[in-house]
């Protein structure tokens, strides 16, 4: 195993990403962020250097569980203190298993900025991957505004609420196109042929094949919003990973993306090579305002710039949610690589998620209570005992039974909190994620959650409201998928479970930025006084700051 050293400056710079000019979070000079491409098993030492001059910043490696480093998590309030314009910083953390990985801001809403990457874990030496591939491919998706972030902050917690609205564009490695379409020959829409450039910012970078061969697509989504669903014009993928962890292969036509989530999917190019294809990516989940993201699937011998003859692969309504779950229920483990749950839980937390109000202002709250991060880390608040750095009330285990979740709460006001769930260390945790309906009647949106320093098991899915009694049984303990992001889908419920075996304070949260912003979160607590060497840079904040050897200076 090798150490790897990665020397980043993160600043602003302009930048087109869709073509249009904006300001994004470059991290030296680039977006999205370099690739970090390591070994399983490697130890990753990333000397950050912030030349933000008026803003914090810190950085969490996303799938990566941090086993004893969990100071490393890179979560503002959570696991460390924020890094101050000028100062260094060094994430030190070993990347133990193989998979399909990123990287992004996760202070404010730093990763709408644009402060994102990927990070790709090959197998150990002398490891195989269970299938085959000849080349690979890495796509990250985002999505893209042309207001600031900072604007769009303001927006959120202004009364009157201002929503953020639907994203100008969707962008695949960073580049989109906004003011034109790859594909306008094709629909009847009024935009025009896209005259990009090849050495323009937003020019798509195509996908080069040889026929009849193998191909691993990596993708990853760090959308702030939308959700995704991604076709290749004439291929079927195969879907082999999903969030690190190997899936039985199972064939799909197109498929969806939640922000928070990777896939691998092999592709065989076997079609005609005289002509290219599309990739296409477009909004599922919210009625969408965005034209789909496009690139090229550019067979050799032809020239990339040779546009398919075929109009872009149509993709399902962005309201048809029964397409959705067929997809995600086919996501299962491959049995023979992945861990088995235990089959009881030692406790089982309920958590309903609810669009809601505190004095006039829009939130998200989870049972009631809408997350507000305290100016201390927890990590270095928990492990020292200090009192009154946040509420020191266990939130609520679970939600009235009389609740309807069909229906707009009749009282829409909760309160702001920062208490913690204290999980006994070595146990099998059991979360209900609860959908319900919305502030308006009749909406009741996509959740994709996220859970930091573990992956859980997604014991299944199911319709209204979870039932001890009727949905217990239908659990599958036999190959549940292991992953670190599963999605609530409207008026829906999710089961996961997981075994408190990380020492940490780990967040769990709505991978939709402005929705954790909002409030849409909750906070882990495990065997933290198992934690050991926790480095003063993490902890020089807050009541925490007269603990380090210079008294936070
Ligand atoms: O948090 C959200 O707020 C808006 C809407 O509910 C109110 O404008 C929306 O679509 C969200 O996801």
């Amino acid at each position: 195993a090798k150490t790897r050293h990665f020397r980043w400056d993160v600043g602003y710079m302009f930048w087109s990403p869709d073509c249009v000019e904006n300001v994004v979070m470059a991290i030296n000079g680039q977006f999205p962020g370099p690739t970090i491409r390591a070994r399983a098993g490697d130890t990753i030492v990333v000397h950050l250097h912030n030349k933000l001059h008026t803003e914090g910043l810190v950085i969490h490696w996303h799938g990566i569980r941090q086993l004893e480093t969990p100071w490393a998590d890179g979560t503002a309030s959570i696991s460390q203190c924020v890094i101050n314009p000028e100062e260094p910083f060094v994430y030190r953390f070993k990347v133990d298993k193989a998979g399909t990985y990123f990287y992004h801001g996760h202070y404010g809403m730093q990763r709408s900025a644009g402060l994102y990457g990927s990070l790709i874990v090959d197998v150990a030496e002398g490891e195989k991957e269970p299938f085959h591939y000849d080349g690979e491919f890495n796509l990250l998706l985002s999505d893209w505004w042309h207001q600031s972030v900072h604007e769009q902050e303001v927006g959120l917690s202004s009364n009157p609420f201002r929503w953020i609205g639907e994203p100008q564009s969707v962008l695949i490695n960073g580049r989109g196109q906004y003011n034109c379409s790859l594909a306008a020959h094709f629909n009847n829409s009024t935009s025009k042929l896209c005259k990009i450039k090849g050495d323009a910012q937003c020019s798509p970078h195509a996908l080069r094949v040889l026929p009849n061969k193998t191909y691993r697509l990596r993708i990853a989504s760090t959308t702030s919003l939308n959700s995704l669903n991604l076709a290749i014009g004439n291929h079927k993928m195969v879907v082999v990973e999903a969030d690190g962890n190997y899936v039985d292969p199972v064939a799909v036509e197109n498929m969806d993306i939640y922000s928070g989530e990777s896939y691998s999917v092999l592709i065989t190019t076997d079609q005609s090579p005289s002509m290219n294809y599309w990739v296409s990516l477009s909004v599922r989940g919210r009625k969408p305002n965005t034209p789909p993201g496009l690139t090229i699937l550019n067979y050799y011998p032809n020239v990339p710039a040779k546009l398919p003859i075929l109009p872009p692969p149509v993709s399902p309504l962005w309201n048809n949610y029964t397409h959705s779950k067929s997809f995600t229920n086919k996501i299962l483990a491959l049995e023979s690589k992945t861990p088995k749950p235990p089959t009881r839980f030692n406790r089982r937390i309920y958590l309903l998620n609810t669009q809601t109000k505190i004095n006039g202002f829009t939130k998200w709250s989870i049972n009631n209570i809408s997350l507000v991060l305290p100016s201390t880390p927890y990590l270095g608040s928990m492990k020292h005992n200090l009192k009154g750095a946040f509420d020191p009330k266990s939130p609520p285990e679970r939600f009235s039974h009389h609740y309807d979740v069909m229906k707009p709460a009749a009282n829409p006001n909760s309160t702001h909190g920062s208490g913690v769930y204290v999980l006994e260390f070595n146990t099998t945790i059991d979360i209900i994620l609860q959908n319900a309906n919305a502030l308006a009647e009749n909406v009741s949106e996509i959740h994709p959650w996220h859970l930091h320093g573990h992956d859980f098991w997604v014991l299944g899915y199911g319709e209204g409201k979870f039932s001890e009694k009727n949905d217990e049984k239908k659990l599958n303990l036999k190959n549940p998928p292991y992953r670190n992001t599963a999605v609530i889908f409207p008026y829906g419920w999710t089961a996961l479970r997981f075994v408190t075996d990380n020492p940490g304070v780990w967040a769990f949260h709505c991978h939709i930025e402005p929705h954790l912003h909002m409030g849409m979160g909750v906070i882990f607590a495990e065997g933290v006084n198992r934690v050991k060497n926790i480095p003063d840079a993490a902890i020089g904040c807050g009541l925490t700051a007269k603990l380090t050897k210079n008294n936070g200076l």
